[in-house]
């Protein structure tokens, strides 16, 4: 992919075809729809994905089914300032991180686990989030998590106590980043989703930009 200006960062996961998803869930395709090479007049394709493929936002729909979908959640709750964290190595990310972290917090929250930038399978032994620092980082005025994990929850969580933290405190939730070599620090973020009004999430680009850029 071509090179953004200086200060910017994709921090976005590329989707080839059959980039890993979720095991169990279809895989990802871009299926060929018209072609110039055949005689059609354009290029097309046909794309079939997971709601949670790569880079993705979680509706609140996605873990409770009064809550809203994509369409119901602000734009603006996906832009602005952020902080990137690099979290311990670990099963969780737990409360005691927030110890050593600034304080006030920005409303977003960003967490470096260790994901590479590439997954050639589907990383199954991932970091989650401990619900108790999913509730104390709501405490500390947090309105959004993002994580380079595929999930707040462990891979065979069934209760997904995590999910239902973000529910709880109406915390919002980004998946699947790709932030391997980002600095710790402070930044913006434009994370823009599908805007896909009646799903339960949505793939998305998600760059950083200096901080400070957004009013
Ligand atoms: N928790 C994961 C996704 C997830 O749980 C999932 C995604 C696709 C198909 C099944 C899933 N969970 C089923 O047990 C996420 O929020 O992205
Ligand atoms: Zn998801
Ligand atoms: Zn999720």
């Amino acid at each position: 992919m071509p090179d953004l200006p200086a200060g910017f960062r994709d921090i976005s996961r590329s989707l080839p075809d059959f980039h890993p998803n979720w095991p169990g869930d279809p895989p990802f395709t871009v299926t060929p729809g018209a072609r110039m090479a055949q005689g059609d007049s354009v290029n097309t394709g046909v794309i079939h994905t997971s709601t949670h493929t790569g880079t993705h936002v979680d509706a609140p729909w996605h873990y409770g089914d009064d809550a809203p979908k994509l369409g119901q959640v602000p734009l603006e709750r996906y832009l602005g300032e952020c902080l990137v964290v690099h979290t311990p190595p670990g099963e969780f990310v737990t409360a005691e991180l927030l110890g050593h972290l600034p304080d006030p917090l920005p409303p977003r929250l960003l967490l470096y686990t260790g994901q590479p930038a590439h997954w050639l399978t589907f990383p199954e032994d991932f970091t989650a989030l401990d619900p108790a620092f999913v509730y104390a980082a709501a405490r500390r005025g947090v309105r959004l998590i993002g994580t380079d994990s595929p999930s707040v929850d462990p891979l065979t969580s069934k209760t997904l106590d995590a999910h239902h933290a973000f529910l709880d405190t109406g915390m919002l939730i980004l998946e699947g980043l790709n932030l391997s070599g980002v600095e710790p620090g402070e930044y913006t973020l434009i994370c823009l989703p599908l805007p896909l009004t009646e799903a339960d999430g949505a793939p998305a680009r998600a760059v950083l930009l200096p901080a400070g850029l957004l009013p």
